[in-house]
């Protein structure tokens, strides 16, 4: 059975429906997020519920998300639903197995230790645990038991625990990280027009949680590997690039000879190609060192710097684009609308407004349907694209942009893990995301000296940065 059915539950209530129709709240509900329907009709007769039911089953059966009954076993039996939702005073579980088969859904409400003590035997599949918060969708409700007694619960058994009673965005994130495994939403979802806004901003948690769970221990990861990282880059900023890739734990390279470059390819585990500081030789260069990443199998991460500047980057660009696979390509927003032939804003756009959201939106979709390759946008917010994923990225300080090279050094960060083995979309969000973190903690050591300690401090931060510090600081969220 996949766990992830008992993410996020949406409980219906008619009466807080405020004239919206019940049936496009669950349909806005499933195209925000939400991975089960409870439909939970109180005050109704049999049959209503069941001309309900079948009206909610279309929609649910449509997403393939599972319908669950509340309360009334016959109600789920005869419009089909995949499962029940029993309260401690409705019918015995294991009767409910008996006439509903193994193959539904069983869930059972607890509300302390003891009921749990008392059902720990029940067939169900689920515990809907709750209150944890004081809540006003249930008239009577226990007194709330709280993180702690959701944790104890927690160690007891190993069915999902789907939390319910007073669950918002702020709280959703403490009850993933206190053992539940899911929420049980009425209010929070159907408390105004927004429901499918409202029911993603509570999806995002559990992708952040996903995705924060991935990228814990992949920095120890990599100053353990310590892979070679050999960089075809600018005059400007190389030496910080080979210092913030030592700082992170990989081992750089730089080279710009053509009568070492296979050489150095086979015994690398990623490349960094930049053309900061493009010349005849380095057109040359770059496309025989991305066509040999290519043959060598080796991921490449490319900053098409000063993209659409001149024509001889755009020509360059093009070219480089054309031929060679990327694993990963990081630009700030005009570079990468150059490649993508868009007009380009006027320099000097710092601030981030809704339209330019859209904006950067739009470029980075199409670009990944263009390219099929990661895309990281860097700027004040940082956006990180891949088939699925769209994460926003919102740490660094405005005084960055005043670093020379803090793109360039994103890119090596972004190159090091490559080449320490992880997916081209991790390695995105670890090099910018470490980025913006030790910005933002430069600065503050910096701010009343300048931009030239941010500079020392930034691949100080880097050479001191771990799990901890990535996972206590990282602002991202998955749009
Ligand atoms: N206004 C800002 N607020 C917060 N962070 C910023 C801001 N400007 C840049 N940054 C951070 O700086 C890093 C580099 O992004 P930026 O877009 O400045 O790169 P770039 O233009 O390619 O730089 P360069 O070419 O000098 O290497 C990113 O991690 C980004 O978060
Ligand atoms: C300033 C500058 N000029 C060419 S490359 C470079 C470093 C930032 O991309
Ligand atoms: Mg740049």
């Amino acid at each position: 059975m996949n766990k992830k059915i008992y993410n996020l539950c949406l409980v219906t209530d008619r009466d807080i429906l405020n004239g919206k129709s019940l049936e496009k709240a669950v349909e806005d509900s499933i195209l925000g997020g939400a991975t089960m329907i409870q439909l939970r009709e109180k005050n109704i007769c049999e049959n209503e519920f069941i001309e309900i039911g079948k009206k909610i089953k279309k929609i649910t059966d449509k997403y393939n998300i599972p319908l669950l009954i509340n309360d009334k076993v016959n109600v789920a039996l005869e419009i089909d639903a995949n499962g029940v939702h029993l309260g401690q005073d409705d019918m015995n579980p294991v009767k409910a197995r008996e006439i509903l088969g193994e193959n539904k859904i069983i869930g059972l409400s607890i509300s302390t230790l003891e009921e749990f003590k008392k059902s720990k035997e029940y067939p169900v599949d689920y515990y809907g645990v709750g209150p944890i918060y004081p809540t006003t969708s249930k008239s009577d409700a226990q007194k709330p038991m709280g993180l702690e007694g959701l944790k104890e619960l927690s160690k007891l058994t190993d069915k999902p625990l789907m939390a319910i009673g007073g669950i918002t965005e702020e709280n959703t994130l403490e009850i993933l990280e206190n053992g539940g495994d899911g929420i049980a939403v009425i209010s929070n979802i159907l408390k105004d027009e927004n429901v499918k806004r409202n029911t993603k901003k509570l999806k995002t948690i559990f992708e952040k949680k996903e995705l924060m769970e991935k990228v814990a221990g992949k920095i120890e990861k990599l100053r353990d590997r310590n892979p070679l990282i050999y960089h075809l880059t600018n005059m400007v900023t190389i030496n910080d690039c080979a210092n913030v890739t030592l700082g992170i734990g990989a081992s750089p390279l730089m080279s710009f000879s053509e009568e070492e470059l296979e050489d150095i390819i086979k015994i690398s585990e990623a490349l960094v190609l930049n053309i900061g500081t493009m010349d005849k030789e380095m057109v040359s260069m770059a496309v025989k060192m991305g066509k040999m990443g290519n043959k060598y199998k080796k991921p490449i991460v490319f900053d098409p710097v000063g993209a659409g500047a001149t024509k001889a980057r755009k020509e360059l660009v093009e070219k480089l684009m054309e031929n060679i696979k990327f694993s990963v390509v990081k630009g700030n927003l005009a570079e990468i609308k150059s490649i993508l032939n868009f007009e380009s804003e006027s320099k000097g756009v710092d601030s981030l407004d809704f339209s330019l959201e859209d904006e950067i939106l739009k470029v980075g979709k199409e670009f990944y349907e263009k390219y099929n390759t990661v895309l990281c946008i860097t700027g004040k917010n940082d956006y990180i694209f891949s088939k699925e994923n769209i994460i926003k990225i919102q740490n660094g300080h405005e005084n960055m942009g005043k670093v020379t090279g803090t793109g360039c050094m994103t890119g090596s960060l972004i190159g090091s893990f490559l080449g320490g083995g992880e997916t081209d979309f991790l390695s995105g969000i670890l090099g910018v995301g470490i980025m913006g973190i030790a910005g933002e903690m430069g600065q503050e050591e910096s701010k009343y000296l300048g931009t030239g300690t941010l500079r020392v401090k930034i691949i100080d931060k880097i050479s001191k940065m771990n799990s901890k510090i990535f996972l206590e600081n990282i602002k991202l969220e998955s749009i």
